[in-house]
């Protein structure tokens, strides 16, 4: 029987580590994104400790952890950015690859990659879909 494991309340934040785990996942991701050159210059005026930190609290509440997210909205951190589609895929392929390589369960990384199909619309140019 697997009962147990649909029904005991462990979230996927805390199989992982916590937040020591994720805050090296994001180094480990940003390290990736600043060496990719098609990403690279997207970040080269934004402070990245600020952008790590805010990363960091929303993987978290991704994973079902705290909400302790300070940041702005996706659509409004974005949409100026003007990132077409291929961006926002280079962009989730180093993220599964920085989970994968950290040992992350399959099962976290699959539900990662839900959330991230679910905001494709806020991060990519004209994709604001915003329920106005
Ligand atoms: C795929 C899902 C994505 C998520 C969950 C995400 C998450 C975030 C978060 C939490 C912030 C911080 C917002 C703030 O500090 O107020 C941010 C900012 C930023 N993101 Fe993303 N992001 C995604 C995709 C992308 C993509 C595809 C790119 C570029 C190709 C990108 C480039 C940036 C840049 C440059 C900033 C800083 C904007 C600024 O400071 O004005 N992001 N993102």
């Amino acid at each position: 029987m697997t009962v147990t494991e649909d029904t005991t309340p462990v979230s996927h934040f805390e199989r992982i580590g916590g937040a020591s785990s994720v805050k090296t996942a994001v180094e480990l991701f940003y390290e990736r994104v600043l060496a990719d050159p098609e990403l690279a210059g997207y970040f080269a005026e934004v402070e990245m400790a600020g952008q790590r930190r805010h990363l960091a609290q929303m993987l978290t509440v991704v994973l079902g952890g705290p909400n302790e997210y300070t940041g702005r909205d996706l659509a409004t951190a974005h949409q100026p950015l003007n990132i077409p589609v291929a961006h926002y895929v280079r962009v989730g392929e180093h993220l599964t690859a920085t989970l994968t390589q950290l040992g992350v369960p399959g099962d976290v990384i699959t539900d990662v990659q839900a959330v991230l199909a679910q905001v494709q619309d806020q991060v990519v140019a004209g994709g604001d879909r915003a329920d106005a």
